[in-house]
């Protein structure tokens, strides 16, 4: 079997996705998400001049030759850019090996671990009170777990807020929108709101919350110290993570559980928060983590410290991840949840699917492959558009973390 043509279909319905569609000599192809939110023709540029040449004529069953061949053959290691295109190759090669066995593709990851993949949602609101009706709403279509954001008093537009069904954080522009962000009313708020929502729904629902790195190491521990008592499932990014050891000061002041990771494109991104059990939940995801192959590592190392898996799902991440995403998490053994921010029509159309939602649940279906398709025609009426996520500053202008 050969590899005899394989390229890049870059569009945007809705958001912009770049997807890499890789086929064979037998007719069989696979394709993979090589999405970078803001990055985009950064990631499609290094597929199509530096990697779809190499892999021409190349037997795509040997998926874990050309993932070294493609990490340890660039001499430059990771990296965002090249390991989602080191990504990118790798799921079209496991959508290939799965659709030649005609499995679906946990089958050859070793099997189904569990019935159903949890799923958490993104319930926000401009205030609590919006927020608790989006909660409501969550709840009503089965969610058993929800993350919860608010606007915080005082600041105009934060992360994870934003009016309508879908949070979507790139705007479409020429260059980033500006935020404006102040620590303190956030830290007074965050304990008010899930207050509000242990009173209001209970215990029964799983609570979790994203900090998305806008904390210091030791404000993060005062917030993780006042949501202890609303038992939250986790709480996500509380500090850029550059420096790992940084968690070892919010570990030493709250049980809150801690998730991280969705920033990461390596194994050595994590190493020491596995080993030091520094997290509860490492959240990788195949597009940037390297692919299956890479992610399993990830996950086998995480299994050692009893840290779970809790895959990045944002709607910049393609359908065509979520997909090998749901393969991962049937199989992982030491799973946690999966996020799911549910894609527009618009991205769904472009991407058929195998996968499903009942009760709270996501299913990987049961097609050969990863499950996901691309229908190019379509999605050639969708141009790509620049588009960026915000960036934020504090109130005297200094640069900050959005
Ligand atoms: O957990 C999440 O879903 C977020 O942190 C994302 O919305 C993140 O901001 C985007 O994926 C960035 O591309
Ligand atoms: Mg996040």
């Amino acid at each position: 079997m050969r590899i005899t043509n394989a390229y890049c279909i870059v569009t945007s319905p809705g958001r912009n996705f770049v997807t890499l569609k890789i086929v064979t000599d037998e007719g069989v192809y696979g394709i993979g998400d090589a999405t970078l939110n803001g990055r985009e023709l950064a990631v499609a540029s290094y597929l199509n001049d530096h990697v779809i040449p190499c892999l021409i004529g190349r037997d795509p069953q040997r998926i874990e030759d050309i993932w070294q061949y493609l990490y340890k053959g660039a001499y430059w290691r990771r990296g965002p850019v090249t390991m989602s295109a080191i990504a990118a190759v790798d799921t079209a090669l496991w959508d290939i090996k799965a659709k030649v066995a005609g499995l679906p593709l946990y089958q050859l990851l070793g099997g189904k671990s569990r019935d159903g993949v949890m799923v958490y949602a993104h319930a926000n609101g401009r205030d609590i009170e919006e927020a608790l009706d989006r909660v409501d709403y969550y709840r009503e279509k089965g969610f058993k777990a929800i993350r919860v954001q608010t606007g915080v008093p005082g600041l105009d537009k934060v992360y994870g807020v934003q009016k309508g069904e879908a949070y979507e954080p790139a705007i479409r522009s020429a260059a980033p929108d500006e935020t404006l962000w102040a620590t303190e009313p956030y830290l007074d708020h965050a304990p008010r709101l899930f207050e509000a929502v242990r009173d209001r729904f209970g215990w029964d629902l799983h609570l979790l919350h994203d900090v998305h790195h806008r904390l210091t190491p030791i404000e993060a521990a005062r917030l993780g110290r006042s949501l202890e008592p609303f038992r939250l499932f986790w709480m996500e990014d509380p500090t850029p993570a550059e420096n790992q050891e940084a968690f070892r000061l919010i570990r030493q002041h709250t049980t809150t559980p801690i998730a991280v990771g969705e920033v990461f494109n390596s194994i050595h991104d994590c190493r020491e928060l596995i080993q030091n059990q520094l997290i509860d939940y490492i959240r990788a995801t195949v597009v940037h983590a390297g692919g299956i192959t890479h992610l399993r590592r990830i996950a086998g190392l995480a299994e050692l410290y009893q840290v779970r898996t809790g895959c990045h799902g944002a709607t910049d991440l393609s359908p065509v991840c979520m997909g090998a995403a749901l393969h991962f998490d049937t199989w992982v053994p030491n799973f946690g949840v999966q996020e799911y921010m549910i894609h527009s029509a618009e991205t769904d159309a472009v991407f058929p699917h195998a996968y499903s939602y009942a009760d709270g649940a996501l299913h990987p279906g049961e097609a050969p492959g990863h499950g996901v398709d691309i229908d190019e025609e379509l999605a050639a009426k969708y141009p790509y558009t620049p588009a960026y996520l915000p960036v934020a500053r504090l109130r005297d202008g200094t640069m900050w973390n959005w």
